[in-house]
């Protein structure tokens, strides 16, 4: 027999929520692993689907050291960004910036938030030609651009303490071609339609930001 949680008058399956708690702590634990957690910052959700096809979202809990697993890391929210059910948890302080990107499109399942030196370093240095620029890299096969030649640029907004405005600038600049946009000196959203392709995606990102500091510190040494 399935057990049905009650979302704020939506139901969803235990099996389905706890695969999906599942999968949250799995990518956060590879991502910390890697260090794209520090000081307590990024974020992670997932697209959760009813049983009456009502989207909700799994987010990570606000402020947690997210390289720890509690029973407290993960809560559901709405498309508002609400919690579903009475909680002390806080969602994500940037959660409105996850569901700006679920409502954009019906097949974002998955949002993926991470600071790192290079997102920041090429965030801010790029920030004023408003994108940066890759090209003749094999790995912008992995964000789903295969035509031969291609180039893809990754648009840059404006960092806000606003998240409101914050989540309507990114959801502005978001584009079906390029999943990601760089906040300046602040990281990354990437999104997808799994959260196998959010974190592909995020990996092709950051090798190319990491690619891209690196030419410039050897251009500099010349
Ligand atoms: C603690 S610095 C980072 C935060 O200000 C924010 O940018 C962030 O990514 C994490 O916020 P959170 O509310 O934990 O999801
Ligand atoms: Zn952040």
């Amino acid at each position: 027999m399935t057990s049905m949680l009650n979302y704020s008058k939506v139901d969803v399956s235990l099996e389905k929520m706890q695969a999906v708690f599942d999968q949250l702590r799995e990518v956060k634990e590879v991502f910390a692993g890697r260090g794209w957690f520090p000081a307590t910052s990024g974020n992670l959700s997932l697209r959760v689907e009813g049983e009456n096809g009502d989207t909700l979202v799994a987010v990570t809990a606000s402020g947690k050291d997210k390289a720890i697993h509690t029973p407290e890391d993960f809560l559901v929210v709405d498309l508002e960004g609400k919690p579903t059910l009475p909680t002390h948890l806080k969602p994500s302080a940037e959660t409105l910036v996850h569901t700006a990107l679920y409502r954009k499109w019906s097949d974002c399942r998955a949002v993926f938030h991470v600071h790192t030196v290079a997102n920041n370093l090429v965030s801010d240095r790029c920030f004023e030609a408003g994108g940066v620029t890759f090209a003749r890299h094999e790995l912008i096969k992995a964000l789903g651009v295969w035509d031969e030649g291609a180039s893809i640029t990754v648009p840059i907004v404006e960092n806000d303490a606003d998240i409101r405005r914050l989540a309507h600038a990114v959801e502005k600049a978001a584009g079906a071609r390029v999943p990601g946009v760089l906040i300046r000196n602040h990281g990354i959203y990437v999104w997808g339609d799994s959260a196998f392709s959010a974190k592909r995606h995020l990996e092709a990102f950051e090798f190319l930001f990491a690619y891209q500091v690196q030419q410039w510190m050897l251009e500099h040494r010349r």
